[in-house]
């Protein structure tokens, strides 16, 4: 045999062993679990768009229990769906599972430039998070508000004119014209309203489509070709719909230094208030005092000795893209459920009604009021518990080994929840778990469904950032058409809904009627 075929067979060898090594993970370690094929495991199962993931693992859970093994290309994930390990990872044991399972095709959470505060991790992740909270403070949600009731306003004008005649509409497209109007204004430095001609929407649809899942599926299996990959979207943005965002957030990041500068040379004196988050993060320097507070409260166990206290240029456009794909899609979805839930539930739509004709009786609709409007939060908290539409993301990377609930879990082991058993747990919510019940939610007792039981923005120190301006922004719209409309179901509203998705579960179209209200 020659010298050059004895390395060609070697490196077979060797390659082979490699992934059956990593395949048969779990079956070394006597878990239980669907085992798939040498290479894939089971990714290939999971890029069915007519069929998620979400789905899938549930079915699994049928099978295998609260606790299973599987493995993802060279990656291997526990599926757990047992309330009590669901705590322990994301919060007791915070320290040790501190980082997301991540495609490469996401690039090195260590190394990107551009690393958001979703993929970053340890102390990245920590300063990140940290320098972008202020962007959802009380202050700011204040302030973001009038953005979003300008963009309410504005759907409200496309909702009469798409709904007169009693025509049918689908609200998630709507929705999502909604949502990508609220995140463009404040995270895009877009100035005014882009309603049903927004560019971008196309872009960022297809992120959340199904093109790109075989994508994915050969990074996940050959992670080495991701670096590749990425150069070639870097060099070619318009071929790969993040790359091509990005490039689009640079140019008004840049817009905006460059404008600030002007003013600077020119003398022009600037208001002191950030007109949007590109403005706060550019002034993220101020908020050094801040830092320093939290990061002694945190990661107390970890010596801190030199940190970067603002963000980077390139930074500062990560974070500005992460905000804008995780506040468009997710929250629009949150929308479209819960309308959906309202018109199949007509008695819970009318307790919502008066709630809100009692709390909001002006035409503007005020933070305090929002505050009032407790019945709404049930419904919201409900319709998440039924639809955990992020449950994709509901998972954490083991960083360091250790034991949980008896179970040695290797570093590098990914902890996947599965999150729609966990929301349908009779054993957590009852035996009215398959119920629409607002009210489960009005005793205000919710410990006992927050230990890992629910967990609809994840749980734990990296809890959704943006909770509280999306259930903002969704009390708001809400108020404004529940005043106004009635939803009702039509011929070709699907019951129950379809659902498809990738890294997040929709519905394939909520198709209602909007009954306006002085005709009751
Ligand atoms: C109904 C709407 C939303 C849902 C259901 C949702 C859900 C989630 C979930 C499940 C996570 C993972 C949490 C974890 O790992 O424990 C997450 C993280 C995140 N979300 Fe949201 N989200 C929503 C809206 C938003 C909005 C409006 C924004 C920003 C504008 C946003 C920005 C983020 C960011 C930046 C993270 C990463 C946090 C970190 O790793 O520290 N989300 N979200």
């Amino acid at each position: 045999m020659s010298f050059s075929l004895l390395l060609i067979t070697t490196f077979f060898v060797g390659f082979l062993s490699y992934y059956v090594w990593m395949w048969t993970y779990w079956m070394r370690k006597g878990v239980k679990g669907p085992r798939g094929y040498p290479f894939s495991g089971v990714t290939h199962l999971f890029r069915n768009y007519e069929y998620p993931a979400v789905r899938v693992w549930r079915d699994w859970t049928k099978e295998y229990g609260p606790v299973y093994g599987i493995t993802e290309g060279v990656q291997k994930t526990l599926v757990v769906s047992d309330p009590e390990f669901v705590n322990e990872v994301f919060v007791k044991q915070f320290d040790n599972f501190y980082g997301r399972k991540l495609n490469p095709l996401q690039g090195d959470p260590n190394k990107n430039k551009r690393v958001h505060v979703f993929a970053s991790q340890g102390h990245r992740w920590k300063r990140l998070r940290t320098l972008s909270s202020p962007t959802f403070s009380n202050k700011s949600l204040r302030n973001i508000m009038k953005t979003v009731e300008e963009s309410v306003v504005e759907l409200m004008r496309h909702l009469e004119t798409g709904s007169a005649g009693g025509k049918v509409l689908n609200m998630l497209d709507y929705y999502q014209e909604f949502t990508l109007d609220v995140i463009g204004k404040i995270a895009m430095g877009q100035t005014d309203s882009m309603m049903f001609r927004n560019p971008m929407l196309p872009k960022v649809k297809s992120i959340f489509m199904e093109g790109r899942n075989y994508l994915f599926l050969i990074t996940g299996v050959f992670p080495i070709l991701a670096p590749l990959f990425r150069y070639v979207f870097s060099r070619f943005p318009t071929i790969q719909p993040a790359f091509d965002i990005m490039n689009i957030i640079e140019k008004a990041v840049k817009a905006r230094v460059d404008q600030r500068e002007a003013d600077e040379k020119s003398g022009i004196e600037v208001s002191g208030e950030p007109q949007d988050f590109i403005d706060l993060f550019l002034d993220s320097r101020a908020n050094v005092e801040f830092f320093e507070e939290e990061a002694k409260d945190e990661f107390a166990k970890v010596q801190i000795t030199k940190v970067d206290k603002h963000l980077t240029f390139d930074e500062i456009i990560g974070q500005l893209f992460v905000f804008l794909i995780a506040g468009y899609d997710t929250t629009a979805l949150s929308l479209s459920y819960s309308t959906f839930l309202l018109a199949t539930h007509p008695e819970i739509q009318k307790k919502l009604q008066e709630e809100v004709d009692r709390e909001c009786p002006d035409p503007e609709v005020s933070f305090d009021q929002l505050a009032k409007l407790k019945y709404m939060e049930c419904v919201v908290k409900e319709t998440l518990r039924f639809y955990p539409l992020a449950s994709v993301v509901h998972n954490r990377k083991c960083m360091k080994t250790t034991t949980v609930c008896g179970m040695v879990i290797e570093e590098g082991t990914n902890v996947q929840v599965d999150t729609w058993t966990l929301h349908n747990d009779p054993k957590i919510w009852g035996d009215d778990v398959a119920e629409f019940k607002p009210e489960r939610w009005e005793s205000g007792d919710e410990q006992f469904f927050q230990k890992g039981g629910y967990l609809p923005f994840g749980l734990g120190p990296r809890i959704c950032i943006g909770m509280r301006l999306a259930l903002m922004e969704e009390k708001m719209l809400l108020a404004h058409i529940l005043r106004k409309y009635t939803f009702e179901t039509a011929a070709t509203t699907e019951i129950p809904l379809t659902l498809v998705g990738r890294t997040t579960t929709a519905p394939r179209s909520v198709n209602l009627k909007l009954r306006p209200r002085h005709s009751d």
